[in-house]
């Protein structure tokens, strides 16, 4: 009988929010039944394939009385992010204070490069509001503008622009990410009612298992749409191809739409035919991550040599550097093949 059919064996879609030892907790299409708890089907196991949380599955006999059902298939994923590891991730927010902690530039650039990098839309937030005056919130949201990013302003604490967040969040699946005190679990807070938030015994914190676990979880948001907190790190690192820097930075973007550098594979520091000028308030925090970006493609060179040893030195705000014992050999350029295949790998992410 075809309504048998369609009861047990009809193609279920779900979302995974969360794993949990080998169950996966899966909210189904339609959001009418609460989440099943599901198991991964050995057909999946024996072909390797993982199941992360965000992705997109298929979940077969579903035994609804129980809350169980077991995962058949995982759908193609859209993207995927590496810390935390979530699938199918389609923006973050990135969440700064405008004071206490003060905002620092470097700071701020290293983690918007670093969002950057993952080719996943970003929208800044800047909270407390209510710390600083309208006229100095005006000149920040300028600077800001000339980065190329326009931000929300917040004050979670007095309430100011919550609903702009919440229609950002809206149908979306989110990474909230940001320093250590700027009021993300705050903002959180707000924007789902407690109930929803099963954590909280460990820390006190959405998804935060005090650094111990890698607990990533994906939570609902009342209105549709799912959020992932990210653990508070303050010093995200830039392991990245010197090359591709230069497209993590909204005003590099523009300058290179306008045109191409004489070399293909410039740097855009002082070489002849460039045609990234310096006239932007971000290229020395361009130089900054660049010097980053270049001893660490050395550092991975060098790990096959054990004769050489590389320091990660941290100096204040914002700042890392890694720094080599020994006179560095000259970096191998990334084969153009390989550069290629970034970029083409970056700008096909980004317009998803
Ligand atoms: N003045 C002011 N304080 C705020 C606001 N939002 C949060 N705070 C305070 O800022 C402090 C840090 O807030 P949290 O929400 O814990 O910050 P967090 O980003 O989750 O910090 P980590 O858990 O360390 O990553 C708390 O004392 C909050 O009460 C705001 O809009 N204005
Ligand atoms: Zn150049």
């Amino acid at each position: 009988m075809t309504g048998h059919r369609i009861a047990t064996n009809q193609e279920l879609v779900g979302t995974v929010l969360a794993v949990q030892a080998n169950f996966y907790r899966v909210q189904l299409q339609g959001g009418l039944i609460p989440t099943l708890l599901c198991t991964r089907r050995t057909r999946l196991k024996k072909i390797g394939q993982q199941v992360m949380v965000g992705d997109q599955v298929l979940v077969e006999e579903p035994d609804w009385m129980g809350g169980r059902g077991a995962i058949a298939d995982v759908l193609p994923r859209k993207t995927e992010l590496d810390r935390p590891a979530i699938a199918n991730v389609n923006q973050i927010l990135l969440v700064f204070a405008l004071a206490d902690p003060p905002l620092e530039p470097l700071q701020l650039s290293r983690f918007l490069i670093k969002g950057e990098s993952t080719g996943i839309d970003l929208r800044l937030c800047l909270n407390k509001c209510d710390l600083i005056q309208e006229d100095e919130r005006r000149a920040i949201g300028d600077r800001l503008e000339s980065w190329g990013y326009k931000p929300i302003f917040l004050s979670v604490q007095e309430g100011m622009n919550i609903e702009e967040a919440r229609e950002y969040l809206k149908n979306k699946i989110t990474v909230i990410a940001g320093p250590s005190g700027v009021g993300k679990s705050s903002l959180i807070n707000q924007l789902i009612p407690q109930g929803n938030l099963r954590v909280g015994k460990v820390s006190g914190k959405l998804a935060r298992g005090r650094h111990t676990t890698r607990h990533v979880e994906l939570f609902e948001l009342p209105n549709g749409g799912l959020l992932a907190d990210t653990p508070g790190f303050n010093q995200p690192d830039l392991g990245f191809i010197p090359e591709e820097l230069i497209y993590y930075f909204p005003e590099g973007r523009k300058l290179l739409e306008k045109g191409s550098c004489r070399f293909s594979d410039c740097l855009h520091r002082d070489e002849p035919g460039c045609i990234v000028t310096s006239d932007w308030e971000r290229y020395e925090h361009y130089l900054e991550f660049l010097q980053e970006a270049m001893a660490y493609q050395t550092f991975c060179q060098q790990q096959s040599d054990p004769e050489s040893t590389l320091k990660l030195k941290t100096k204040g705000q914002g700042e890392n550097h890694y720094e080599p014992k020994l006179e560095s050999k000259k970096y191998r350029r990334v084969s153009r093949r390989v550069q290629v295949q970034n970029l083409h790998h970056w700008y096909t992410e980004n317009q998803e």
